[in-house]
């Protein structure tokens, strides 16, 4: 039956722990890759396009000195005045003066003159004239700027020559609105310029390259960069063997860590079913007092697993929700119904007008069966209805209507109620009104703010007030100082229990104690 519920579970946990970390390791990866290599991009454009827009000034500088000349440009003086302008300028290499696309004189050797500038690519929308790859009579490859007969050449591997560039790193220069390549190497594509849309930077996936194009705000013209995929596929796998083993190594962790939680949480309704058998539960009890007087006045039975050097195997309210889950909480009742039966006759020897108070789980007000178990208790010898409670908590009030019948049924036995852990719950004070009971215990949480700033002090203060216009007895819980105990009784509270008075203690010591005060 276990290894039936608990195989598919331990095998689900194991492939979540080991398919989700390698899932999200592989993301991850795929993430980083990609952002290195975006940063990458972004970082090249703009260092392409600075060069660019630095040679374009450059240019346009030239220019106006050109224009402002005042002897003939291809006179002796006005080619020393060329030479003088062109030198001032990092990127130009030459500058000089055209007629009909001809180098009419340059600052170049006279030897250049004549020559064809190869043909315009394009006009910029400032009306300059962009030839990318004009001779100029050297046998290089210029990059040739004309505007107004003047011109301004730059080599266009100065701008894409980047000392930290990568063998696998394209970069180059566009014009922004048409145009072939000014300058650049590796890939390249015009279609590009369609991604960009109205925007000044864009990066993106294209086919085979992650690109970053970024715009000149002041001319016109574009830088990009691009990776190739299998650059990108590269890092990926380089990020994920460094993820994947981490994530591996935490999931295998938390996979061991919940089977361990499954195992142990699947075979405890076996060690429950084990120890009841062997009965090995037991009840301790925990005096409640009378404020007023400090006199006893009953004993709230509360389960023991002890072991055998005394500490606990379990906490009784987990006991309590594993048998609830697991269908065993009808058996456990019966056996603290049991346990009760030989050991309450003594305490009311001692206390006949003393009561015992038992706690009921929601399942067992539920189970018509728990009115037959109460009705033995209290045919029990040394046994009255009148020295039972039998406390409740909110819970039980999911079905109200059960729940109030059975309530009911209890009280006409004789058997005293109480509702126990108030103002923890769901129900609120409505199904005190509706719900015939005799005492409200007051929960820890609540005490422990009575006396201090907090805001829920006030609430454990309207409880004891609305609890008293009903006519119920009030019971705090969980007291552990003076000063708790003291605040409460001025509050009209009338019984109290906690570790002020004394811990849960097995009967023999309680009676011990009681005949010893
Ligand atoms: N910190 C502090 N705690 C104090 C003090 N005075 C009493 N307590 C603890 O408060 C709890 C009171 O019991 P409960 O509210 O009925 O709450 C009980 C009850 O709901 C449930 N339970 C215990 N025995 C049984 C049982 O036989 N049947 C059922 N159905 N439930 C039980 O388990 C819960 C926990 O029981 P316990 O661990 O024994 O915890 C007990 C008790 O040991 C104090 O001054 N300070």
């Amino acid at each position: 039956m276990r290894s039936r519920k608990t195989t598919p579970i331990a095998v689900a946990i194991t492939l979540l722990a080991v398919g989700l970390p390698v899932l999200a390791a592989l993301w991850l990866a795929h993430r980083e890759s990609r952002s290195e290599a975006s940063a990458q991009t972004q970082f090249m454009a703009g260092e392409v396009l600075g060069r660019a827009e630095g040679m374009a000034d450059q240019a346009m500088a030239a220019y106006r000195r050109m224009r402002a000349l005042t002897t003939p440009p291809c006179s002796d003086t006005g080619r020393q005045q060329m030479i003088a302008i062109a030198l001032d300028y990092s990127y130009l290499k030459a500058v000089g003066h055209v007629a009909d696309d001809r180098v009419e004189c340059s600052s170049f050797a006279p030897g250049g003159d004549g020559s064809r500038l190869g043909g315009f690519a394009y006009t910029s929308m400032s009306g300059v004239r962009i030839a990318p790859r004009a001779d100029l009579g050297t046998g290089k490859r210029f990059l040739v700027l004309e505007k107004d007969d003047f011109v301004a050449a730059a080599l266009p591997e100065v701008l894409v020559d980047l000392p930290f560039n990568r063998i696998h790193i394209s970069s180059g220069v566009f014009g922004r609105s048409a145009g072939p390549r000014l300058a650049g190497n590796g890939t390249f594509d015009p279609a590009w310029r369609e991604r960009l849309g109205q925007a000044h930077q864009a990066t993106f996936v294209d086919g085979d390259n992650l690109v970053t194009i970024r715009v000149s705000s002041r001319y016109d013209l574009a830088g990009y960069s691009a990776i190739p995929a299998t650059y990108l596929h590269a890092r990926a796998v380089a990020f994920a063997l460094v993820l994947v083993p981490i994530g591996l190594l935490l999931g295998g962790a938390g996979a061991l860590a919940s089977l361990y939680l499954v195992r142990k949480r699947a075979s405890l309704p076996a060690v429950l079913r084990t120890a009841l058998r062997k009965m090995e539960f037991v009840l301790h009890y925990q005096p409640i007092v009378e404020l007023a007087s400090g006199r006893m006045v009953g004993a709230e039975a509360l389960l023991r697993w002890p072991r055998h050097d005394g500490s606990q195997v379990m906490r009784p309210d987990a006991v309590i929700r594993v048998a609830e889950d697991c269908g065993l909480i009808r058996r456990l009742t019966v056996y603290v119904l049991a346990q009760l039966a030989t050991e309450a006759p003594a305490f009311i020897r001692q206390h006949p007008d003393g009561y015992i108070s038992i706690n009921l789980s929601p399942s067992d007000l539920h189970d018509e069966d728990i009115l037959e178990q109460l009705r033995q208790l209290i045919e029990t010898p040394g046994i009255a209805a009148r020295n039972l409670v039998v406390e409740i908590t909110e819970h039980s009030f999911l079905d109200p209507t059960r729940a109030s019948r059975n309530i009911t049924a209890i009280r006409a036995l004789g058997i005293r109620v109480a509702i126990d852990d108030f103002g923890t719950g769901f129900s609120g004070l409505s199904h005190l009104a509706t719900l015939k009971t005799d005492y409200l215990k007051i929960d820890k949480v609540f005490v422990d703010t009575i006396g201090t700033d907090s805001a829920t002090s006030e609430v454990a203060l309207h409880i004891v007030r609305i609890a008293h216009s009903l006519g119920l007895t009030v019971i705090a819980e969980g007291i552990e100082s003076r000063l708790q105990a003291d605040l409460l009784r001025e509050q009209g509270v009338e019984y109290a229990q906690g570790w002020l008075f004394s811990h849960a203690q097995p009967m023999e010591a309680l009676l011990r104690g009681q005949a010893a005060a």
